[in-house]
């Protein structure tokens, strides 16, 4: 298969919870500021690229973002992923022994979720280079509805009030809150697929698609099958191979009610009169993936994720035709937390609409090993793994080492060495100084290039 460059932006919940009996005072922007005093007085800004190639920084509304850096690996991209959670709880224990000095006396939670107690909505965005074609659109078409049905496999569980009251669990946290199918706006009409032409690259060569309709993913496997699955997608579309059949007819009353429909084969309406399943549509997408892997002898290239992969994209099928998440239970997101959420359920005869169910559900996205549900439930054998923490601890300083983020890591850490004033964004690095020495790097799959080299040797020097 082509490489791919591929990388992920995860926008983090944060509050402050008061100690029992007191009250705090401090709001979701104070602990944010709190949680990025230190990187302030470091990097001068809440908006900096890091030394292992990734950019972390505090949008408006308060909501913490950390971009990985440009990965070519499904593995590698998961390995980067949890490193961003690592540096964010990092922050988050820092920021509290701030508040223990201070007196404050609350606790702040970051959360790798996509909606908070007030309905509003924050994203993780998936990032895929697409070489630069005419008929952008007419793909658009088929990608809008592999997104749309992707969310019964990846979507990371959601319980759902009831209008009239109660509640009821739902695929996607996200679905309720896209607006649009494809479009050049993020926050106005918060499209499935954002065209705003922003290859971060070689303009001429590249797209860079940007993904907006995704969950976040707690657990290492749906992470990777999401951003798996994609790939092989993306592979077999680049490689000619053509979808007309899929298209959605209403692609927004089909996401919401597709995240509703927990049996999955609820019919969607397609743009040539025929109804189909999302269930049906996501076992099409993978037949045909499965097709052309045969066809074209690419099957035997495959990695191990890869593999991995196309495997967990059929169980997850199969658990949903025969009703039974017994198969997926650790691995899938939505399924895991439906049986921590049943379990206690049960054990504390409660209904799925109650207060404590709720705190069970959010601390399943809370990122600390100590306060969040996902380390216990990882050592439990409850939620696979596919990395190892030595995988991550390294990925917190060290850049993948396959892409221009190579470049850019090594940048950012020799100029923090020497104490050197720089500019860096995903394809400049510059020098401040009266040199003004700037390197423009076009190509995200180069982890070489001569004039870094240069670079490097004026801020060693
Ligand atoms: N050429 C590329 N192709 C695909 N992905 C890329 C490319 N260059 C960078 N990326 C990835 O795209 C993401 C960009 O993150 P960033 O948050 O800066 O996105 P943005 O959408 O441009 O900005 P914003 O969030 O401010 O709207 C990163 O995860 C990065 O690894
Ligand atoms: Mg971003």
């Amino acid at each position: 298969m082509r490489r791919r460059i591929f990388g992920v932006e995860t926008e983090y919940g944060i509050t402050c919870a008061p100690h029992p009996g007191a009250t705090t005072g401090v709001t979701a922007d104070d602990a944010a500021r709190y949680l990025f005093r230190k990187v302030v007085a470091w990097g001068r800004s809440s908006n900096v690229f890091l030394r292992n190639g990734a950019r972390l920084y505090l949008d408006v509304g308060s909501h913490p973002e950390y971009a990985t850096a440009e990965c070519d690996d499904v593995h590698q991209l998961v390995v980067n992923d949890r490193a961003g959670e690592r540096i964010l709880d990092e922050m988050t224990e820092e920021a509290n022994e701030l508040l223990a000095e201070e007196g404050v006396p609350g606790t702040i939670h970051l959360f790798k979720n996509n909606i908070d107690s007030a309905g509003n909505s924050f994203g993780c965005h998936e990032n895929y280079l697409l070489r630069r074609r005419r008929d952008f659109q007419s793909v658009g078409e088929t990608l809008v509805s592999f997104f749309i049905s992707r969310q019964i496999l990846t979507g990371a569980g959601h319980i759902r009030p009831r209008a009239g009251g109660g509640a009821s669990y739902a695929f996607s946290q996200r679905a309720d809150q896209m607006w649009d199918a494809m479009s050049s706006a993020t926050t106005r009409s918060r499209p499935i697929i954002n065209t705003r032409d922003e290859p971060h690259g070689d303009a001429e060569k590249y797209r860079r698609m940007h993904v907006i309709v995704g969950d976040s993913s707690v657990a290492e496997t749906t992470t990777m099958l999401k951003v798996g699955m994609t790939e092989l997608l993306l592979g077999m579309l680049e490689d000619g191979v053509k979808i007309r059949d899929l298209a959605m007819a209403e692609p927004m009353r089909a996401i919401r009610e597709t995240s509703r429909d927990m049996t999955a084969t609820g019919p969607v309406e397609l743009v040539d009169g025929r109804r189909m399943s999302a269930l049906d549509m996501q076992t099409e997408f993978l037949d045909r993936v499965s097709t052309w892997l045969d066809d074209t002898g690419r099957r035997g290239e495959l990695g191990v994720v890869q593999r991995r992969v196309l495997d967990l994209w059929e169980r997850g099928l199969t658990a949903l035709r025969e009703q039974d998440a017994t198969g997926v239970e650790t691995e899938l997101d939505w399924a895991i937390k439906a049986r921590l959420v049943e379990r206690y359920r049960a054990k504390h005869t409660l209904g799925l609409d109650d207060p404590r169910v709720a705190r069970l559900a959010l601390a399943y996205h809370d990122i600390s090993p100590a306060r969040g549900l996902a380390s216990t439930l990882a050592a439990r054998g409850l939620m696979a793994r596919i990395t190892d923490d030595d995988e991550i601890t390294t990925a917190v300083t060290e850049p993948p080492a396959t892409t221009r983020a190579r470049l850019r890591g090594d940048f950012v850490a020799a100029a923090h060495e020497r104490r050197r004033d720089i500019t860096v964004d995903w394809v400049h690095l510059k020098i401040n100084d009266a040199s003004q020495s700037t390197v423009v790097l076009k190509d995200p799959f180069s982890p070489v290039d001569a004039r870094v080299d240069d670079l490097l040797a004026t801020l060693r020097a």
